[in-house]
C-alpha cells in the first residue's frame, strides 16, 4: 500500500472545474514531483492534498486512513506537513522562536505571543536541531526579517519539520531564488529526502527532475503524464512544452 494516495479528485470552483479525476500517490522515502503549465491547477491540488479544500469527489489516504476532507490541523497531527509558496514566517521572531513555535511542545500549550519561547530547554535544543538541518546553524538569534530570501526559504521549511512529519509538502520551494539559491535548495531538499516522504510542486523542472523518483503532469486539471523523469523526457507532450525544454 502508498504511503500516501490520492484517488479520483475532483475539484470545482462554480462552473470552472479545476481538477478532474487526479489520482497520484507516493511510498514511503520517495520524493514526487507535481509539475505543469500557470493555472493548471497544481495548487488547487495540493490544497485539496493537504486539507485547505475539500474536493468534490474522490479521496485522500495517508498511512492506510481516509483522511479525506479533514481539516488540515487534523491533516498536520497525523504527519503531513506543508511549506506555503507565500512566506509565512513571523517576522519580528527570531528564526529559533519562528521554528520553536510550530513545534509540538509549544502548540499543546497553545500560541502566546508574551510566553517567555525561551523558557522551554528542551523545546529549544529540538528547534536548533531542525535549524542546523535546514543550513541556518548560527542564525538561531536572527530576527527572521533580517535574512536573506534564500535563508528565509529554508527557515520555512524549518518551520514545516518543527512538527516532525512523517511526509512533507513543498509549494515551489525555488520560487523567487537565483541560481545560487536554487543549488543550495536543491541540496537541502536531497539531504531532506533520505529521512522525509516528499511531495513537491516545482516549476523549475531541472530542480524537479534531477530530484524526483516520480513526477505527474497536470495540465488543464488533469493528470496527463505520469512517471520517472527519464520516462518523462520520452514523453511527446513534455517534449514538446516549455516544461520539457527546460528539464
Ligand atoms: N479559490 C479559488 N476560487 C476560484 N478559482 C480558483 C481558486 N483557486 C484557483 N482558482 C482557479 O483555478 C485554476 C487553477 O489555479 P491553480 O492556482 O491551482 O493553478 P496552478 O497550476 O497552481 O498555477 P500557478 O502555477 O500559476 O500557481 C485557475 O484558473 C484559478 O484561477
Amino acid at each position: 500500500m502508498k504511503l500516501f494516495e490520492a484517488r479520483g479528485l475532483s475539484k470545482r470552483f462554480g462552473d470552472q472545474v479545476v481538477l478532474e479525476d487526479i489520482t497520484l500517490g507516493c511510498d514511503e522515502g520517495e520524493l514526487v514531483g507535481i509539475m505543469g503549465p500557470n493555472g493548471a491547477g497544481k495548487t488547487t491540488c495540493f490544497n485539496v492534498l493537504t486539507g485547505r479544500y475539500r474536493p468534490d469527489r474522490g479521496s485522500v489516504h495517508f498511512a492506510g486512513q481516509d483522511i479525506t476532507g479533514l481539516a488540515p490541523r487534523e491533516i498536520a497531527r497525523r504527519g503531513i506537513s506543508r511549506s506555503f509558496q507565500i512566506m509565512n514566517l513571523f517576522d519580528d521572531y527570531s528564526a529559533l522562536d519562528n521554528v520553536l513555535i510550530a513545534t509540538p511542545q509549544v502548540r499543546r500549550q497553545g500560541f502566546n505571543p508574551w510566553r517567555d519561547l525561551g523558557a522551554d530547554s528542551r523545546a529549544q535544543e529540538l528547534a536548533a536541531a531542525v535549524l542546523a538541518r535546514v543550513g541556518l546553524a548560527g542564525k538561531e538569534r536572527a530576527q527572521a526579517r533580517s535574512l536573506s530570501y534564500g535563508e528565509r526559504r529554508a527557515l520555512e521549511i524549518g518551520v514545516a519539520l518543527a512538527a516532525e512529519p512523517r511526509m512533507l509538502f513543498l509549494d515551489e520551494p525555488t520560487a523567487g531564488l537565483g541560481a545560487e539559491g536554487t543549488a543550495r535548495l536543491t541540496e537541502l531538499v536531497a539531504q531532506l529526502r533520505r529521512h522525509l516522504t516528499i511531495m513537491v510542486i516545482e516549476h523549475d523542472m531541472k530542480f524537479l527532475f534531477g530530484l524526483a523518483d516520480r513526477i505527474s503532469v497536470i495540465h488543464w486539471g488533469q493528470v496527463i503524464a505520469q512517471g520517472t523523469p527519464d520516462e518523462l523526457r520520452q514523453n511527446e507532450w513534455v517534449a514538446r512544452s516549455n516544461l520539457g525544454v527546460l528539464a
